[in-house]
């Protein structure tokens, strides 16, 4: 692979399982060499089903994939070189001890002797888990299993890596923690990773950029500013007072239309919304054209947008309405929560 070749290229996928569930609707997904890119979607969106083909342990009905340079569907094998896995069911035997699953996975990538010693040392330090090395993984905290499943993905040095949803069930110290080994492996080492997540303000610290995932197929693609740029602005709320007499929404929201930069001024009942370029730049404007037409303020709210806004925006509705449908059937044991 040339370090301009993309890591992933996939195109048009689609895949339907058996009993008629559609879990790839016309999938795309193009991450570029070094980066960190983001899969993000509720619950059944398809992210898993992407991983699987991608990772060559699915075939889609059709479409393209290609990772690191090698087409996934005829040369499967030459992928799995490539490739490092992180499911999201962790793969370390819990009855053996940290540095025995590194060096069973070496072996299994053909790694021997002092080079194979050698990897499993310097993952474990770099993974902090060297005092824990000789213990079973059974006694390891949530973090040190993830932390562990990571290094187990890197012993043959891949070029790209996949993490399956890599932080569902961590606390959020050892989330924070795995955040940072996540930006440090792309960053330091040029490593290309496809993460996939739930988790918006995961996709939206870590990945460089993010396709929004929806009913199989991609609905928004873009860096995280991108995407959250497209809303144009901060959101700006307003509660008003009571006064003796009506409010003159009309004359108000003329009033307010004339500033630059504010926008999509709308009342609702006592309450006042806009759009504005800056928000809290804009609030003391508003503030005095609302005093200035006898309306007082009781609360003020600004808020940039988030990766929430984008997808209500363009999956029509709110990420966690959409995961909580796609829970429903799914034991608890098995579900996350969006953020
Ligand atoms: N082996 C299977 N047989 C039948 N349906 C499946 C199978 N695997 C996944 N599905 C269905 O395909 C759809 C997409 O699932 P997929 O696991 O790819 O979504 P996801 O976005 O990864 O969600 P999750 O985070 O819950 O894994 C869902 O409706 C799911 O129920």
């Amino acid at each position: 692979m040339t370090t301009h070749a993309p890591a992933v290229e996939a195109h048009d996928l689609t895949k339907t399982y058996p009993g008629g569930v559609t879990a790839l609707d016309g999938m795309a997904v193009t991450v570029a060499a070094g980066t960190v890119f983001g899969l993000l979607g509720p619950n059944g969106a398809g992210k898993s089903t992407t991983v699987k083909i991608l990772t060559t342990l699915a075939r889609p009905d059709s479409g393209t994939a290609a990772v690191a340079g090698h087409d996934a569907l005829r040369h499967p094998d030459r992928v799995r070189r490539a490739i490092g896995v992180v499911a999201q069911k962790s793969g370390a035997d819990p009855v053996a001890t940290g540095r025995e699953n590194l060096l069973l996975q070496g072996r299994l990538y053909g790694l021997r002797g002092t080079a194979l010693a050698r990897r499993a040392d310097e993952l474990l330090a770099r993974f902090d888990l060297t005092g824990a090395a000789g213990r079973l993984v059974r006694t390891y905290s949530g973090g040190m299993q993830r932390r562990l499943d990571v290094a187990l993905g890197l012993v043959h040095r891949p070029q790209v890596l996949f993490l399956d949803e890599p932080t569902t069930g961590l606390d959020p110290e050892a989330r924070t923690a795995m955040w940072e080994e996540i930006s440090r492996l792309a960053g330091d080492e040029g490593l290309s990773i496809l993460l996939t997540t739930h988790y918006l303000e995961e996709a939206d610290r870590l990945a460089e950029r993010i396709a929004i995932v929806d009913r199989g197929r991609v609905v928004a693609e873009g860096t995280p500013d991108e995407l959250k740029g497209e809303l144009r602005g901060d959101a700006v709320h307003m509660e008003l007072r009571e006064t003796p007499g009506p409010v003159d929404a009309q004359l108000l929201r003329a009033a307010l239309d004339s500033f630059a930069g504010v926008r999509e001024v709308v009342f609702d009942g006592r309450r006042l919304s806009a759009r504005a370029d800056d928000g809290p730049a804009a609030v003391p404007h508003v503030l005095a054209v609302l005093e200035r037409e006898g309306a007082h303020v009781a609360s003020v709210t600004v808020a940039r947008p988030s990766l929430d806004d984008v997808y209500l925006r363009y999956a029509g509705r709110r990420f966690a309405e959409a995961d909580a449908a796609a829970t429903a059937s799914v034991p608890a044991a098995a579900a996350g929560g969006a953020r």
